[in-house]
């Protein structure tokens, strides 16, 4: 059965759209899954670890048949076909990508933990996920994303690339 679940994706280093847009390209490619929204581009500045880059953080809408852990594994390949390392905790990434939601599962295992524990803090996730849709809601906090944006505010969080299209590699032509 298809589900639908929302990916936050991140870049900092070196050509970081291309590093987003490399990232959509594999996620098509996965079997099972099927990006249907998308959010526009965002530079926002470092959250958590603030000694590095600007970040492009976009995020997407999925279907898929796949299940969480099946995602958070596609997740981590893809990631690592395109580079990225894990040094610093928080700190620069090629690519990084998030499983925000699924469906309005709660779910807590040793490897993933859905809602993302920390997404309803980040104002970089947020905008874009309300650009996409600003009625869902957040099942670990009782809270619409909306709401949660509005509480959070906006702060270091600026458009970079704006939807203009409903194809997806619009996002990324000069
Ligand atoms: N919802 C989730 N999405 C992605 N990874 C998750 C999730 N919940 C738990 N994890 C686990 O977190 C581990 C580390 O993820 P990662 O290195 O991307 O963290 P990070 O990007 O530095 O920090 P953050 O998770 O705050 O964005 C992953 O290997 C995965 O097992
Ligand atoms: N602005 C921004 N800051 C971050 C990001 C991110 O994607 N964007 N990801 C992080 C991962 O832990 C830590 N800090």
């Amino acid at each position: 059965m298809e589900q639908i679940a929302y990916l936050s994706l991140g870049s900092n280093i070196g050509q970081r759209e291309h590093f987003l847009s490399r990232a959509i390209e594999q996620l098509e490619d996965t079997k099972k899954i099927q990006v249907v929204d998308f959010s526009s581009i965002y530079e926002t500045d470092p959250v958590g670890y603030k000694d590095q880059s600007n970040f492009l953080n976009m995020v997407i809408e999925i279907r898929t048949e796949l299940t969480p852990e099946q995602l958070l594994n596609e997740s981590l390949m893809i990631e690592k076909k395109l580079g990225r390392k894990r040094e610093i905790r928080f700190g620069p990434r090629t690519i990084d990508i998030d499983v925000l939601l699924y469906n309005q599962e709660l779910i807590h295992t040793d490897r993933l933990i859905v809602p993302h524990p920390r997404m309803h803090e980040r104002s970089f996730v947020l905008i874009p996920l309300v650009e996409i849709n600003g009625s869902l809601y957040l099942p670990n906090i009782d809270v619409s994303v909306k709401k949660q944006m509005e509480i959070v505010g906006a702060e270091g969080v600026r458009i970079w690339r704006k939807k203009q299209s409903v194809n997806v590699y619009d996002l990324f032509k000069n």
